[in-house]
Formats: C-alpha cells, sequence, structure tokens
C-alpha cells in the first residue's frame, strides 16, 4: 500500500486535497482526520505540517508527499522533486524598509528574520555574507517594527503584506517556489507510478480545453493550422456535405485566440468544454 503524505493545514492544504480528489482518491470528510485509508485505490493518506512532509519522505517513512519547493530545500533532506504542481506559486525575497537597506551587501553584520533558516543562511555564505538569522514560525513581516529584526526573508505572492509593513523586496528572488510531488530517492515505490499518472492527468486536463466547431469542408486545413490539436484534429462529416465538425485539444490560455482566429476563418458553432481528466 501507497503511503502519501498531504499538508493538513496553510496554503497547500485545500489545493492538495482538491488534486487527489480529480484524481479519483477518498477525500476526508473532517480535517481533524489525520489518516485516511483509501483501500479502494491501496493507498494511505497522512496528514502532516506541510514542513515536516519533506523529512518524512526524506527519512523513507512515507513513499509520497505533497509539499512546497521551499520547504524541501529549507529542511535540508534529500528526497527528490518529482514533479510541480502548479498551485501555491510564491517568490522568496529579501525586504526592509526601503531607506535602511537596498542590497544583499547591505545585510551584513545585520539581523534576519525568517521562517526559513537554511535557505536563507545557504544563500549569504554562497555571497560571503555574514549576517544574524532569527528564526521565527510566521508574521515575518513584523519583525522590523517590533525591533527583533532590520530585514526580512519570505515568502512573497501578491506583495500586500509586505507593503502594509512598509517593506520593500531588494535583490534578487532567491527562489521561484510552487507545490511539488516529492518522493525518496532511491527506487520508486510501488504504485508511486500510477499515482505519478493520475496527477499528471488531472494536471494536464487543467491545461486543456476540447473545442468543437464546424467549417467548410475546403477550410478544414487552414483550420487545422490554427488549432492542430496533440495528434491531428477529428474531423467527422456532416449531413451537409459542404460542412465538416472538428473536434480539437487546445490550450485554455489560448483558447479565446483560436477561437477568434476560426470565426475570422468561416467557422460556426464553436463550443469549448472542460475536460476532468485525461491519459495522453
Ligand atoms: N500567500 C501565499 N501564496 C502562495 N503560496 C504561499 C503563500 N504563503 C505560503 N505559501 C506557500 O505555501 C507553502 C506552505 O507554507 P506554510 O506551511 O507556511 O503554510 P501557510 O500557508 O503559510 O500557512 P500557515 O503559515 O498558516 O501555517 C510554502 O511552500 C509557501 O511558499
Ligand atoms: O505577498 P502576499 O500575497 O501578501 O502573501 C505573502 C504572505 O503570505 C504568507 O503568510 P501567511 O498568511 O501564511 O501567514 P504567516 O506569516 O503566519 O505564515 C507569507 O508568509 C507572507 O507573509
Ligand atoms: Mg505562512
Amino acid at each position: 500500500m501507497l503511503r502519501i503524505a498531504v499538508p493538513n493545514k496553510g496554503s497547500l492544504s485545500e489545493p492538495a486535497t482538491t488534486l487527489l480528489r480529480e484524481a479519483g482518491y477518498k477525500a476526508r470528510r473532517d480535517s481533524r482526520e489525520l489518516v485516511l485509508h483509501d483501500s479502494e485505490n491501496d493507498v494511505e493518506f497522512f496528514f502532516l505540517r506541510p514542513r515536516d512532509i519533506a523529512v518524512y519522505v526524506g527519512s523513507g517513512t512515507v513513499d509520497a508527499g505533497i509539499t512546497g519547493r521551499d520547504l524541501l530545500i529549507d529542511s535540508g533532506v534529500e528526497a527528490v522533486e518529482h514533479r510541480p504542481l502548479g498551485f501555491a506559486r510564491s517568490r522568496f525575497h529579501f525586504a526592509a524598509p526601503p531607506a535602511a537597506i537596498s542590497s544583499v551587501e547591505g545585510l551584513a553584520g545585520k539581523r534576519i528574520a525568517t521562517s526559513y533558516r537554511v535557505l536563507v543562511e545557504g544563500y549569504l555564505a554562497e555571497r560571503g555574507v555574514s549576517a544574524e538569522v532569527i528564526r521565527l514560525d510566521g508574521a515575518i513581516e513584523s519583525t522590523v517594527q517590533l525591533g527583533v529584526a532590520d530585514a526580512v526573508a519570505d515568502v512573497v505572492e501578491t506583495g500586500s503584506t509586505l507593503r502594509a509593513a512598509g517593506l520593500a523586496t531588494f535583490g534578487d528572488v532567491l527562489l521561484e517556489s510552487e507545490a511539488v510531488l516529492i518522493r525518496p530517492t532511491g527506487d520508486v515505490r510501488p504504485g508511486f507510478d500510477k499515482l505519478d499518472r493520475r496527477i499528471l492527468g488531472v494536471l494536464t486536463a487543467r491545461e486543456y480545453v476540447l473545442m468543437d466547431f464546424d467549417i467548410p469542408v475546403g477550410k478544414v486545413d487552414a483550420a487545422a493550422a490554427i488549432a492542430p490539436g496533440l495528434e491531428s484534429p477529428t474531423v467527422s462529416p456532416l449531413h451537409d456535405g459542404s460542412w465538416a465538425a472538428v473536434r480539437v485539444m487546445v490550450k485554455r490560455r489560448a483558447s479565446h485566440r483560436i477561437m477568434d482566429e476560426l470565426q475570422e476563418l468561416g467557422a460556426r458553432g464553436i463550443l469549448v468544454t472542460q475536460i476532468h481528466a485525461t491519459r495522453l
């Protein structure tokens, strides 16, 4: 039975649960449930703190886990980042009051508050900057105002938390993070590939839509040039022999541009349908 660690709280928890549900796994009914046995799919889910998940996977206690890339790196453990999952995207930045510090070199001798000590100390060491790193659990942006730090190093998504605290980022982005599927180093555990295929099926379905349209037969080639599909479009004859029905997968992001172009070409009855799962 495959043992999978899933975030029980925070930004990762809900999207991870949704992904697994869409991949056909049993969902927990109560957010206090810590273990969920899905006998139909021969897997067991352990709901754990996202920061601890890398540790359980790294030690091989569980066979797979979902966590953040930043948390995996900060844990310092060795585990394989097997697949990015496209949610909980964030950037990791230094920030300080704009007039006070504006470069990484300017951090020398200063106090930096962060929840990601290993990540920050690694970055500073690489650049030969010596500073005091203060490890705190959260609300990092408040530490400068509270006088316990001169700068922070934290997760930024929209930047509104930083702005509200009167801080501005400086230097390079330390890390681009998102949720990732991780596994222990060494041989892939039995059942892992099936989990991975199911997840990939859902991620691909989210990326594509199905497009149907009718087009005069003489314009099918031009339509296929606009929307070539993955292999090639499915073309079916209409009862009126001068028209054809075409079905094709297109990238969700491109779907409106493609509809514009097909309509200009002479396509009619263009329909876009959501795909729930795929195996390509
Ligand atoms: N506002 C955010 N937007 C996007 N991703 C975020 C945000 N905050 C945290 N993350 C990401 O979510 C992952 C989990 O972070 P963490 O465990 O700190 O949870 P959290 O969402 O901050 O919840 P909490 O701090 O309440 O426990 C990390 O990979 C982090 O980069
Ligand atoms: O750039 P923004 O969109 O403002 O998001 C970034 C903020 O979100 C997270 O905080 P969270 O809400 O998890 O609180 P925490 O600091 O207690 O972890 C993160 O630690 C930042 O503070
Ligand atoms: Mg947080």
